[in-house]
């Protein structure tokens, strides 16, 4: 029996006045999988995860997440659902760390209702696990972009949903950094669809790839599949070697 499909989308459309950035984009995300969206600067990758964390509203087509509409589902159930981890991140409040990270929580919660023990216990616990435990106490404002993503992706965590969207999860991080962080991933067992810019990095992690342009999905496959010289130079316009290896797929830029 096939897996089953925690997010689906159909033939989705967006467009800013008459520029149109996705043009019927379909794509389906299984239980489990890691999935990878790559492709060149402006090609569209943001603005199709911000239709599914709903930031911005399609035009046309559907987005279903475990089978509901989400055009359908209010903000608290879709909190419920799906934890997002932006490109941008406009937090301009002095919360600190733990609380930051806290918010991951509240959509559990009724109105002023306080966490929990085992709320607490989860929040402290992810801090650890992203290795943020000495920053507990401080002001989130003032964390380095690294520390900011590091504690981002413990708040998505503790939401514990179902999916995860990360917009360039690791475009802050050092390489320790970004290994340990979706190794983290990985290891989650969840369901995560990230935009990514290092195909490497994509290659290494994710279970399958779609690759944008120019709004539109080109290709989509396993990475050995489809990562090679002739997409890389259509992509970004640079010459590279293509090997694979035990499955995995490294690249020599020209
Ligand atoms: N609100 C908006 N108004 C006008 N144009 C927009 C808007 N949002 C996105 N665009 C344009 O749509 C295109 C796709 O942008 P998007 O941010 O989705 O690309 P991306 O693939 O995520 O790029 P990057 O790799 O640089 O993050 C770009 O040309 C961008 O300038």
């Amino acid at each position: 029996m096939s897996k089953e499909t925690v997010l689906n989308i159909h033939e989705l459309e967006y467009a800013v006045r008459d520029f149109k950035i996705l043009k019927k984009v379909s794509l389906e995300v299984k239980k489990g999988e890691f999935v990878g969206v790559i492709g060149p600067n402006g090609s569209g990758k943001s603005t199709l995860l911000k239709n599914i964390y709903k930031v911005a509203v399609p035009d046309r087509g559907k987005i279903y997440v475990n089978g509901c509409d989400l055009a359908h589902m209010t903000n608290r159930q879709m909190a419920r659902e799906i934890a997002v981890v932006a490109q941008e991140n406009n937090t301009n409040f002095d919360f600190t760390v733990e609380e930051v990270v806290a918010m991951g929580r509240y959509p559990y919660k009724r109105m002023m209702e306080p966490l929990s023990d085992s709320d607490i216990a989860a929040v402290q616990q992810m801090v650890r696990t992203v290795e943020m435990e000495d920053f507990l106490k401080s002001s989130f404002l003032n964390l380095s972009g690294g520390e900011k993503q590091r504690v981002l992706i413990a708040r998505a965590l503790v939401q514990d949903t179902g999916l995860i969207i990360l917009d360039e999860p690791t475009n802050h991080l050092d390489i320790g950094s970004q290994i340990r962080t979706l190794q983290l991933m990985k290891n989650s067992g969840k369901t995560i669809l990230a935009a990514l810019h290092d195909l490497g990095i994509a290659s290494k992690y994710c279970d399958r790839i779609y690759v944008m342009f120019e709004g539109k999905i080109l290709c989509k496959g396993k990475p050995d599949e489809i990562i090679n010289a002739e997409l890389i130079e259509k992509l970004y316009g640079v010459h590279a070697e293509v090997f694979g290896h035990h499955g995995r797929t490294f690249i020599d830029y020209q």
